[in-house]
């Protein structure tokens, strides 16, 4: 957080009014959101699909009509992808946006039905994130005798309503 701050203020210069936001001048936040992503990304299994025709996959014999989800938490936690996937580490992205592209290719889906609202969720995304950390401190969340802990985090059951 710290060093996402440090990079926004770097970049804000006193009386513009605009920022300009992309990966050349905020490596460091948008590495950030995209560790988000990979880390636990928001559509583990993707969507699932019925194949329309017999395919072959890998010497798999997939016939017409089998369904197929795409395993993406496993395409972001492969350990020969990537080191120490279970990890928080904005760092492993250099801020070279290729890397960053990696993830976002497949977190939104691939082929002819990949997530329309890509650019949208992806925008809004950034620009949460960035309003976030240029106004506020994030703290952790305080327990009953208001010490300070950080909450686990979990993934519920359960598909979109
Ligand atoms: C971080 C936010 C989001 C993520 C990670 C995400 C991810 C995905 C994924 C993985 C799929 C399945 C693609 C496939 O079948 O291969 C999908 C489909 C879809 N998404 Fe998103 N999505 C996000 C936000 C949004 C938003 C904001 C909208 C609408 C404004 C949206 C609309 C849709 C629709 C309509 C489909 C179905 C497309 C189809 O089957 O043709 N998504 N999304």
């Amino acid at each position: 957080q710290e060093k996402a701050h440090k990079e926004i203020i770097s970049v804000i210069r006193p009386n513009r009014l605009l920022i300009i936001a992309d990966k050349d001048s905020l490596p460091y936040v948008f590495s950030l959101v995209t560790e988000v992503m990979r880390w636990n990304s928001a559509v583990p299994l993707g969507v699932p699909h019925v194949l329309s025709q017999d395919d072959v996959y890998e010497g798999w014999d997939l016939p017409k009509n089998t369904l197929v989800m795409p395993n993406i938490w496993h395409m972001f936690h492969d350990p020969e992808v990537y080191d120490d996937p279970m990890s928080f580490i904005p760092e492993r992205y250099n801020g070279d946006d290729l890397e960053m592209r990696k993830i976002t290719d497949l977190a939104f889906g691939f082929g002819r039905r990949a997530c329309p609202g890509f650019y949208f969720a992806e925008g809004t995304l950034y620009a949460i994130v960035l309003t976030v950390l240029t106004c506020c401190e994030v703290l952790p969340e305080l327990d009953d005798e208001g010490k300070s802990f950080i909450p686990n985090v979990i993934y519920t059951p359960g598909g979109i309503r």
